[in-house]
């Protein structure tokens, strides 16, 4: 069992990661909150597969489950969605001191965490996340949010969880292509914050798509190591917390103007990525042979380094105006400028974003 601590005072919490933890999640909650009853969130998918355990293990500390399901897409990541939970959620009678627990992927993490925010000004979140990319990243950090149909989490809050307790057994059941979605976060990490871990990355990745037990904790432990470092120092991202950006600019654009669904976040963000090494090379504060091994790693995990043809330039700067890192209705862009190292650029002139991601159609 490994453990990472997120230091944010009175609001510092443990990531917990380790075989099992679901079937403790019980003893878990009770001993933070005490309460009788709790929210727990997932989908059809991930409640068919994990939730009995949950329940029980809540059940036997004396928690009555009120499982509430969302229907499973990042097109439910809504306020409607929202709207049935905080419904579910009041004619069950839960009171400010019940818990919203979150049991899935970024989806079901995001949703509730939003919920857990705003019912009744706020209530404890705890998150239980079954995804690699959650495990790595969206369980961490308390961005809780959902969709607009014109921007990505463009109605959320900062609001941390009490605890994060992770199993990475969840991850056998899971989707391949899930679990490449995830590594784009993970590879992220490498190129904005730790060169020793791309490092590592570029020579364990096939350990790591096997799923190799040893390697996958590695990258759960050493993702969180580095995702914590930067939230404590920066949590409601007033500078640079917005490296963890990465890839994003272009990722989120992806993901609303192809409509929610088509393309897994991390595929998007994998695909933002190429996009940012190219435009830090070609603004000269990147070398060429960084963003090549950037590329390679990228391509060598199965990720897109491609910008789809069927996506209009012209659509994918519009949506990016309304990005959440912008000023002034200037575009503020995250770039690597080294293996391990990114900076905010700020104003980045329309017509340099257009000539990077035409030079990357398929
Ligand atoms: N809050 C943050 O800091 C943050 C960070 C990164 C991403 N995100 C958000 O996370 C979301 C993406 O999350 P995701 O990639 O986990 O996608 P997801 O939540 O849609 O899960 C992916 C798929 O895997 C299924 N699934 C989940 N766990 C499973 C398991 N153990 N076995 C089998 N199937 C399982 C789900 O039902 C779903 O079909 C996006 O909305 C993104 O914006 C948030
Ligand atoms: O935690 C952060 O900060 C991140 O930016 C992590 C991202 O991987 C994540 O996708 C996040 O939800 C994006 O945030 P947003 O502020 O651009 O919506
Ligand atoms: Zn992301």
């Amino acid at each position: 069992m490994k453990e990472v601590e997120i230091n944010l005072g009175s609001r510092a919490y443990k990531i917990i990661i380790g075989g099992g933890e679901l079937e403790r999640a019980g003893g878990q909650v009770a001993g933070l909150f005490g309460g009788s009853k709790a929210l727990l969130v997932t989908n059809p998918i991930v409640g068919a597969l994990f939730a009995e355990r949950v329940t029980a293990s809540l059940k036997q500390a004396g928690i009555e489950a009120v499982v509430a399901e969302i229907p499973d897409g990042e097109e439910y990541k809504t306020l409607q969605s929202a709207e049935m939970l905080y419904d579910r959620a009041f004619s069950a009678g839960l009171d400010r001191h019940c818990p919203v627990l979150a049991l899935g992927g970024g989806v079901v993490g995001d949703l509730a965490g939003f919920v857990a925010a705003t019912y009744m000004r706020g209530v404890p979140f705890v998150q239980l996340p079954t995804t690699l990319l959650a495990q790595v990243d969206s369980s961490v950090g308390g961005k809780v949010a959902v969709n607009h149909p014109r921007g990505k989490n463009i109605i959320g809050a900062f609001y941390q969880p009490a605890l994060v307790l992770t199993d990475p057994v969840t991850l056998h059941t899971l989707d391949n292509g899930e679990i490449l979605s995830g590594l784009a976060e993970v590879i992220k990490y490498g190129i904005i914050s730790d060169s020793a871990f791309f490092d590592w990355l570029e020579a364990n990745i096939e350990r790591v798509l096997a799923l190799e037990s040893d390697a996958i904790i590695h990258v759960i432990e050493r993702s969180c190591l580095n995702k914590a470092r930067v939230v404590e120092d920066d949590e409601t991202e007033q500078g640079n917390r917005a490296i963890l950006n990465l890839g994003h600019t272009v990722g989120h654009a992806i993901e609303a103007i192809a409509g929610y669904g088509r393309y897994r976040h991390g595929e998007a963000v994998s695909i933002g990525t190429a996009v940012a090494a190219r435009l830090a090379v070609e603004l000269g504060v990147l070398q060429a042979s960084e963003e090549i091994r950037i590329k390679n790693l990228l391509l060598r995990t199965g990720l897109p380094v491609d910008v789809p043809k069927d996506l209009a330039t012209v659509d994918m700067v519009r949506s990016m105006y309304g990005d959440k890192k912008n000023f002034g209705g200037q575009i503020n862009y995250v770039l690597p400028t080294g293996i391990g190292k990114a900076v905010v650029y700020k104003n980045m002139p329309e017509e340099r974003i257009k000539l990077a991601l035409d030079s990357l159609r398929l």
